[in-house]
């Protein structure tokens, strides 16, 4: 397995009215390793992750997985094999949960019985007891439940690279931190190379090493997980300043 699992090499992405939403970004994602990306809305966080996956291609520059530059690869057949979950998780809605979790797998050509034992295993690594979810439809289960579902659907071909764009954003905070807690377990036995999207800076800290900033289609800061609450970057301080803007407000206010 190389080092580095991802790199982007002055990747650069404008729109066709030539607004720069990615300005010439040069990284390396070490295989394996989980980085969180944070940032304001419209900073070119999600464009930044589909470049990785072709859904984005750059106007200029080259992005790499496992060493190899993705457009020696058909768009089709590189996306099944990456991992890609987002908020709305996509399920199809008139496929039981077994089939939504075993697409990639059906497309792929694997017989059937393999199809069914992968899907429940794979329900049973996310936390969804198969006997009772595998026959159930999409809008049979709660929003978690479909969360852990979208998870499960990413991993199905064993991927080695799992991109994650706000998959938790739309769950109440505590079944989010369950969802948290299920994605570090299967990080600590899969060991995936993880690029997650994110505006919770608890979850950047507590599921990634490194945490990229970016701002305006530029990386702001590149800083190990433990670096950031205290970093005098300037970008740095005033994200976290409005993170904790409400711990200071709440400290203030008589009980
Ligand atoms: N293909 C495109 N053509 C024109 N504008 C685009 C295109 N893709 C994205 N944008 C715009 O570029 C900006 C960056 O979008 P992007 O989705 O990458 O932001 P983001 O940081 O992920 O934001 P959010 O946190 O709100 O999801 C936004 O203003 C968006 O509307």
């Amino acid at each position: 397995m190389p080092d580095a699992a991802i790199e982007f090499r002055d990747v650069t992405f404008k729109t066709p009215q030539n607004r720069v939403l990615l300005d010439k970004i040069n990284l390396t994602i070490s295989s394996g390793s989980t980085v969180a990306i944070l940032g304001r809305s419209g900073s070119g966080k999600t464009t930044l992750l589909r470049t990785v996956n072709r859904m984005v291609e750059p106007t200029s520059g080259e992005v790499l997985v496992e060493g190899k530059p993705i457009t020696a690869s058909d768009p089709v057949m590189l996306r099944r094999g990456i991992g890609y979950v987002v908020q709305e998780t996509g399920l199809f809605p008139h496929f039981k949960i077994e089939r939504n979790i075993g697409t990639v797998l059906e497309l792929a050509g694997k017989p059937k019985s393999e199809i069914e034992d992968r899907s429940r295993q794979l329900m049973q690594m996310v936390g969804l007891d198969a006997g009772k979810f595998a026959g159930r439809y999409p809008h049979q289960l709660s929003g978690g439940q479909r969360q852990r579902v979208g998870l499960a659907r990413a991993l199905a071909a064993d991927p080695p690279v799992l991109l994650m764009d706000e998959p938790f954003g739309a769950l109440d905070p505590l079944t989010r931190a369950e969802m948290q807690d299920v994605l570090r377990e299967l990080m600590a036995g899969l060991k995936k190379t993880i690029l997650l999207v994110t505006h919770d800076l608890d979850e950047a800290m507590y599921l990634a090493s490194r945490i990229l900033l970016i701002e305006d289609g530029r990386v702001a800061a590149d800083l190990e997980s433990g670096e950031f609450l205290n970093s005098k970057i300037p970008q740095v301080s005033a994200y976290t300043k409005a993170v904790h803007r409400g711990d200071e407000s709440a400290a203030g206010q008589p009980r």
